[in-house]
């Protein structure tokens, strides 16, 4: 039976000061540190065994998935880094207090942009600080100014379908280290989750997810690890 295993990186410096994240690269606090490892360490008890991983070109997903790799015995594992899989990119909200933008623009407001499925918050103005145009790593990627969680589906899924899918379909079992948004939006598809009722799934940082498929590749059973 083919398993694909998610999880969100360990707490990031920004999760802890409850900043707008999106694209900048952050690290993983101490926090987020053992977070990952706990993750590997739980894995390799209930015997996940990936045999390959993807993750983004960010630093708290790529780290998180080292920690859990190397508490698992398995940092000899390939890995597959994609900006594809990257947090979506939260525009002119990058970098501000959650809680204070929440102040200045209301809870309802501060909500739409956060977790409805087709809005995207504001755009990066240019010239600012979290503008990432001459970061290598995104040599000759249309960097977007904003995304909404429909946007994030959109780059999302088309990798998984040419990327992770025929890993899946040859019956290996893959670990994506990825991001709350990237992953919820891998999760929509995955458990035909709806655009209302997505509003409303959270995920949480170090948790591994277990996707049990069928051959066709459809969701059978979708569990947190450390619930079984
Ligand atoms: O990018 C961020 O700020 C977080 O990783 C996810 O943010 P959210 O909980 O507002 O979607």
């Amino acid at each position: 039976m083919p398993q694909l295993i998610l999880i969100r990186h360990g707490q990031s410096q920004w999760n802890l000061e409850n900043r707008f994240t999106g694209w900048w690269d952050v690290d993983v606090t101490e926090k987020g540190v053992a977070e990952a490892i706990a993750a590997g360490e739980l894995m390799k008890a209930k015997g996940i065994a990936p045999d390959t991983c993807f993750t983004s070109v960010q630093s708290r997903a790529i780290k998180t998935l080292n920690l859990a790799l190397e508490a698992m015995g398995r940092l000899w594992l390939p890995v597959t880094k994609d900006w594809r899989l990257n947090e979506r990119h939260y525009g002119g909200l990058t970098g501000l207090d959650k809680a204070e933008t929440a102040a200045k623009h209301g809870d309802d407001q501060v909500k739409i942009w956060r977790r409805s499925f087709d809005i995207p918050p504001p755009p990066l103005e240019a010239g600012s600080p979290w503008d990432l145009s001459s970061d290598p790593r995104y040599a000759g990627i249309d960097i977007p100014s904003a995304e909404s969680l429909k946007d994030t589906i959109e780059r999302v899924l088309p990798y998984y379908e040419s990327a992770i899918v025929p890993e899946l379909a040859a019956g290996k079992t893959v670990l994506i280290s990825a991001h709350g948004n990237s992953l919820r939006a891998l999760v929509k598809h995955l458990s035909g989750i709806s655009d209302a009722d997505i509003t409303g799934l959270e995920i949480p940082t170090g948790q591994p997810i277990i996707y049990d498929l069928a051959d066709d590749l459809t969701a059978r059973e979708r569990y947190y690890l450390s619930e079984r």
